[in-house]
């Protein structure tokens, strides 16, 4: 079993390492609300902070210029009335465009009330002059489609673009866009960011995402007990070799190649070695085994066309299998064994496809890493689902199989059967190359051997994968293996 590095509160290394990214859901964004105004904090005091926090964003970051304010009839309309009048103070030339005015004595309201500035109307020429916009139409809970008034306001801006909360019209916890959403070049999310803040479109359209505190009182956010997350460091921890260890002590993964696809089975293999498995076998089929003993040599076991019997079952053993397999017979028994036989098991690519409809034929394996396409033809429905509401599609699909979830993508959500949800953040676009995706099942299969939860190790795996791409042309899947020592190395240096 792996040896972690101790915690020592005395080593000052130990400080980086980040406290979880919670991602607020609109509900939970309510909850805390109504708990700081139990504890005394006033929505006040918070929409001060959250006015105080934009004009110094917009400061910060520009040069005095003119600013249109679109304030929208809710709080997050409060905090651009409360910005407007702070960048007005600071000498900033500033009109307020006001889409329907704030409930009467609600505290927005009495944030608009004390504006004494230029008023403009909420029109597109409004916005054609300004040299900022800032958009305080509506916050991440957005209930329905942008309204047409306001989409033609916000098409109008030429200019750059700061959001309060989310870029309006951006659904904070899909990351989808309901009806339009602009394009913002800075987006000040309040307290904790949320999952459209993470999640595709959103992340593209908030473009630099500052997260500010409001100054709710400790504790508060813990009593949330919030369920999704960043993807992070903050989440897992790495294995780490210690000098006790022996190749024995780090996992074995097995991966079952297909017959016709041998190099997947071989790049899934190089992602376990890579990311520490002790001992890694490619399980394949007597021609399957002469393709790989052609190319280029590595070491490890290949086993030729071995019965499935051979290798189910062992201390420390974990399967691969998908990765360049043919959903035949020979594949679904071998299915049936390695879950019979109660081994860990992380299921890709034609591993899923045999269970294609049939999602109960997933129950036992550890990890699936569905990308889209292989989602939908697993789950069905929850397939047109994940279109629109990724993390809940993919919890489900953990409810449903028992299975951590790896639903992948630019933004991969990996989802547990306990309801908790990580979402990635750090993969490059060089991903999108044919066998990334089976580096990392394999680097799936080495978190799993080195005693990781499976939770922890699929998002360890899906940070380390991203960490692992280089940038830039030319970038193949067997980069991506061989950038893993480089992953781990930035790990270290950071939060080990
Ligand atoms: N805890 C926090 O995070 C804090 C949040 N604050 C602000 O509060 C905002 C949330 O406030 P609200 O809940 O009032 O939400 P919004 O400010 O987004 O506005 C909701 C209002 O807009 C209406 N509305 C919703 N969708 C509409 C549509 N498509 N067309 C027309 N009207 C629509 C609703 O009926 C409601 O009146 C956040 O975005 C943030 O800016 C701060 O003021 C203070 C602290
Ligand atoms: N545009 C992108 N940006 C970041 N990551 C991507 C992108 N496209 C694909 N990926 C990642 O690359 C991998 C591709 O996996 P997959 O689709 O299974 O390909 P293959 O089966 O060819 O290995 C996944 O981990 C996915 O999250
Ligand atoms: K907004």
């Amino acid at each position: 079993m792996p040896v972690f590095p101790r915690r020592d509160d005395k080593n000052p290394r130990q400080a980086t390492r980040p406290a979880p990214a919670e991602l607020l859901l609109p509900d939970e964004s309510r909850r805390l609300d109504q708990a700081a105004a139990e504890a005394g904090v006033s929505l006040e005091r918070l929409m001060a902070a959250a006015g105080r926090a934009v004009a110094r964003a917009a400061m910060r970051r520009w040069r005095p210029r003119p600013v249109v304010v679109l304030a929208g009839p809710g709080n997050n309309g409060g905090d651009g009335w409360v910005a407007a009048r702070l960048l007005e103070e600071a000498g900033w030339p500033v009109a307020v465009a006001a889409f329907g005015m704030p409930p009467e004595n609600s505290v927005a309201a009495e944030a608009a009330g004390r504006w004494r500035g230029v008023r403009v109307p909420f029109s597109p020429e409004a916005v054609g002059r300004a040299g900022l916009v800032i958009d305080a139409l509506f916050g991440a809970g957005l209930s329905r489609d942008l309204p047409a008034e306001a989409e033609a306001v916000l098409r109008a801006i030429r200019a750059p673009i700061l959001a309060v909360d989310v870029p309006s019209g951006l659904d904070g916890a899909t990351g989808q866009v309901r009806g339009f959403a602009p394009e913002a070049a800075v987006t000040v999310a309040l307290e904790r960011a949320r999952p459209g803040h993470v999640l595709l479109p959103g992340r593209d359209l908030c473009g630099a995402l500052e997260v500010v505190e409001l100054g709710f009182p400790p504790g508060l956010i813990e009593a949330l007990r919030v369920r999704c997350w960043r993807n992070g460091p903050a989440l897992w921890r790495l294995p780490v070799p210690g000098a006790a260890m022996h190749k024995h002590s780090r996992g074995h993964v097995v991966v079952a190649a297909g017959a016709t696809m041998p190099g997947a089975a071989r790049l899934a293999a190089a992602g376990a070695r890579r990311a520490g498995a002790g001992l890694v076998t490619v399980a394949a089929t007597t021609q399957g085994a002469a393709f790989l003993l052609r190319g280029v040599a590595e070491a490890g076991d290949i086993i030729a066309d071995p019965p499935a019997e051979a290798l189910v079952g062992g201390k420390g053993k974990v399967w691969v299998l998908g990765p360049g397999m043919v959903p035949d017979d020979r594949a679904r028994d071998l299915l049936a064994k390695v879950m019979e036989a109660g081994d860990r098991l992380v299921v890709d690519a034609g591993g899923l496809t045999l269970c294609a409809g049939a999602p109960e034929r997933l129950r036992g394996a550890s990890i699936i890493t569905p990308h889209g396409g292989e989602f939908g033809r697993v789950f069905g429905p929850l397939g047109d689902l994940a279109q629109t509401d990724k993390p809940e599609a993919a919890r489900q699909a953990a409810s449903l199989t028992g299975a951590v979830v790896v639903l992948k993508g630019s933004d991969t959500v990996v989802a547990a059967p306990d309801g908790r949800v990580a979402i990635n953040s750090n993969a490059p676009p060089t991903l999108a190359t044919a066998g990334s995706g089976d580096v990392l099942s394999g680097i799936c299969g080495a978190m799993l051997g080195q005693g990781l939860e499976p939770f922890e190790a699929a998002a360890a795996a899906v940070w380390l994968h991203g960490a692992a791409a280089p940038t830039g042309a030319g970038v193949v899947a067997e980069d991506v293996a061989a950038g893993i020592p480089r992953a781990f190395a930035q790990w270290t240096e950071t939060y080990a």
